[in-house]
């Protein structure tokens, strides 16, 4: 009875107007209880042949029955359980122990642990697979796919399909390898097709099949092969029937001699001769399929559960065994808020700053103990020095300063950028403020002039020189009114009749930093999410995990949902580790209530997470994956107010902004951390809805990503 059965093989890849011929009609049989030995060289078609008879690709004419079945029928069991794959690439979790992978194959073909651990024992002996706490990483190439080659049968396969299995194996256990599977087959149903570069090592399957160009050039025991070309060597075989395939007439009588016979391939010109646009389906009655078992169904719904535990299993370990990636999880965030919080929005220190006063020949005299700048009698006051009193109200909080006998000297420095700007006051300063004081608008021009600091900044650092602007008047103020104070005089005098009130929310004195941070911690969390995700999928498919797994029979869903699960977590605690970070360590306050914000830290790493399933789908290489995810990166931080007021921007601009992902989420942040606004409240929980929105988003595009690729 046959396990496996082509009829009219034919796919190509590429566009259907330009296609690339890899399978070309080919027939093939495989019979239960036998070894089929599929050979050709490289580039002929044999793996993709392999995946087409597991259900990994599909044909694109011709028919497929594997043990009854199409093959990708839902619940056939083929791919999953019914079948064993040995993929040519290793395919293993290089982080997981040898042990440890075996019971990952083992739970996803959905075998009891008891089961496994029998199971192993057996293979372990046979195969001599490595110690059983070694890491798959560490093992050599052989000890690898020696694992590789336990893990295809550990469930007990009724097909078990081994692309290129002894590969870098020694002879020895090559032969110990060829030994079991003649022995298995002889005693069972199951069937083995197995690949191989060794020609010679096929001698021992029961059939071979010769491939060439995607063409099954022959078929039949290795002692019909070689009597029928003479030969005494199958590779002899195989050299003279590959010479006939270049020679057209040869190949035609091939031709007709194959499809004199039933059961072997009907075509076997070569692609570039044989009309390949449509594939011939002779007159052969179409595959009766055996019905699929509803029992298969009802065990693979129950297996779910196991499978998504051992799938989050492996992710768990592949990301605490790998050093970068628990740095990274667990210490990347600490780091960039760190470098956050101490670089960015603090009021600068150490500026240094000019003076010059035309009012004392040596600044010494401003420091001196007898120094009294403001005489009160009669009801008037005199001024001395006053330059000096405003030089001694400048401390170091606001700058170093560093005095000029000229101002000419000061106006140097300055320009060569030694101190931010210069203060000069004029030789008669303190007269003239007094004229000032005293004659009100009678007072002469000159008096006017000469009363002002001059205050000479460099402008180009915008935030340093608003800053020194700003403390300079708040020091002239303090100065003034401390000044008229002692004049007896009231201090409305001074004071501007412009009064700035408790404010409504925050405070005087908040920093930059508390305006930026929300909008910094979300688009931290969300790219890190991002990175993270993109990584583990490219990776996973890079290294054929995810395709090993789905001819397992896991579906391309639950896969799906082990990883936002186990992401899920993951980015849970980050966001409780972020918070509290910024909390307990930089003594941010938060108004609001930190569960909320807990939650919209999450929401936001939920969303990342999805936005990096979207780019994994649609990336074929980390390098591309990374190009999507800075690409992203810098327009949400230049365009969704997180660095600068949404205000500022044309009108248009500010409508356009307010769709992305971060632009109304980062406000809701500083609702809830300035204003304590609950989640009651529209202007916190529009911040969970548009996350939620760009979450529904990225997930159907990753549904439909995923589905159309599948
Ligand atoms: N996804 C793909 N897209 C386009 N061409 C492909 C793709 N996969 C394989 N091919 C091409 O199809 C041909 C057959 O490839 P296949 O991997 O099936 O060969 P093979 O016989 O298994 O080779 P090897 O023994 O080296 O593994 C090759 O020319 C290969 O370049």
């Amino acid at each position: 009875m046959a396990a496996v059965e082509v009829r009219n093989g034919y796919k190509y890849y590429g566009s259907k107007s330009n296609p690339k011929i890899v399978l070309n009609q080919l027939n093939m049989n495989v019979m239960r209880g036998s070894i089929y030995g599929l050979l050709g060289a490289s580039g002929c078609g044999k793996t993709t042949l392999l995946s087409c008879i597991v259900g990994q690709r599909c044909l694109n004419g011709g028919e497929v029955n594997v043990l009854g079945v199409k093959p990708g029928l839902p619940g056939s069991g083929v791919p999953g359980s019914r079948v064993g794959f040995m993929p040519q690439e290793i395919a293993l979790v290089g982080e997981m122990t040898v042990k440890e992978t075996v019971f990952y194959f083992g739970r996803i073909y959905g075998l009891t642990d008891e089961r496994i651990r029998d199971k192993f024992k057996t293979l372990k002996d046979l195969l001599q697979l490595p110690p059983a706490r070694q890491m798959v990483k560490q093992c050599s190439g052989g000890q690898q796919r020696r694992l590789s080659f336990a893990c295809a049968m550990i469930h007990d396969p009724e097909l078990l399909i081994l692309d290129e299995p002894t590969v870098g194996l020694d002879p020895m256990l090559r032969e110990k390898i060829w030994d079991f599977l003649v022995e298995t087959t002889r005693n069972s149903k199951l069937a083995v097709i197995i690949t191989t570069h060794y020609i010679e090592e096929a001698k021992q399957a029961n059939c071979i099949g010769l491939m060439r160009n995607g063409v099954l050039l022959a078929e039949d025991t290795p002692t019909n092969i070689m009597i029928k070309f003479g030969t005494q060597s199958i590779e002899d075989a195989f050299l003279i029937l590959s010479q006939r395939q270049g020679n057209e007439d040869e190949l035609v009588q091939i031709l007709d001699q194959n499809r004199n016979q039933a059961s072997v391939p009907t075509a076997t010109l070569p692609t570039e001769v044989i009309d390949t646009h449509e594939p011939n389906t002779m007159e052969k009655p179409p595959f009766r399929h055996e019905v699929v078992e509803s029992e298969n169904r009802k065990k693979i719904f129950f297996t779910t559960k196991g499978t998504i535990k051992a799938l989050m299993t492996k992710n768990f370990v592949q990301l605490f065994r790998q050093p970068s990636g628990f740095i990274f999880m667990l210490f990347f965030p600490i780091i960039q808020l760190s470098t956050f919080y101490l670089a960015i929005g603090l009021t600068p220190k150490d500026l240094n700053l000019g003076v010059f006063s035309g009012e004392v020949k040596s600044y010494s005299e401003c420091f001196d103990d007898n120094l009294i700048t403001v005489f009160n009698a009669n009801d008037s006051c005199q001024f001395n020095k006053l330059s000096c009193r405003f030089i001694q109200e400048l401390d170091d909080d606001v700058a170093t300063r560093k005095y000029y006998a000229t101002e000419s000297e000061a106006l140097k420095d300055a320009k060569r950028v030694n101190t931010v700007g210069y203060i000069h006051f004029a030789h008669n300063f303190s007269e003239s403020l007094y004229a000032l004081m005293e004659d009100g608008i009678h007072a002469p021009d000159g008096a006017v002039d000469n009363a002002e600091i001059g205050v000479h900044i460099d402008m180009t650092d915008q935030q340093v020189a608003f800053f020194m602007q700003r403390k300079l008047r708040d020091k002239f103020s303090n100065f003034m009114e401390k000044v008229v104070e002692e004049c007896n005089a009231s201090k409305a005098l001074v004071e501007l009749p412009v009064q700035f009130q408790d404010p409504i929310y925050g405070s005087n004195d908040i920093e930059f930093q508390q305006y930026c941070a929300p909008g910094v911690v979300m688009t931290m969390v969300f790219f890190l999410a991002t990175l993270m995700t993109a990584t583990v999928f490219i990776s996973e498919r890079m290294d054929g995990i995810w395709d090993r797994t789905l001819l397992a029979g896991v579906s391309a869903t639950e896969m799906l949902w082990a990883h936002l699960l186990t992401q899920l977590i993951i980015m849970t605690l980050q966001s409780f580790e972020v918070i509290m970070f910024i909390g307990l360590v930089f003594d941010t306050y938060n108004k609001g209530d930190t569960m909320t914000l807990i939650g919209l830290l999450t929401m936001t790493a939920f969303c990342g997470m999805l936005f990096g399933l979207f780019i994994s789908v649609f990336c074929k290489t980390h390098t591309e994956a990374n190009f999507v995810a800075t690409g992203a990166f810098y327009p949400m931080i230049i365009l969704c107010g997180l660095l600068w007021p949404l205000e500022s921007m044309p009108g248009f601009l500010q409508d356009l902004v307010m769709v992305l992902p971060f632009t109304i989420p980062s406000i809701s942040a500083r609702n809830v951390i300035e204003k304590g606004w609950s989640i009651t409240n529209e202007k916190v929980y529009n911040g969970f809805l548009v996350m939620a929105a760009w979450t529904i988003i990225f997930f159907a595009l990753c549904l439909v990503g995923i589905r159309r690729k599948a």
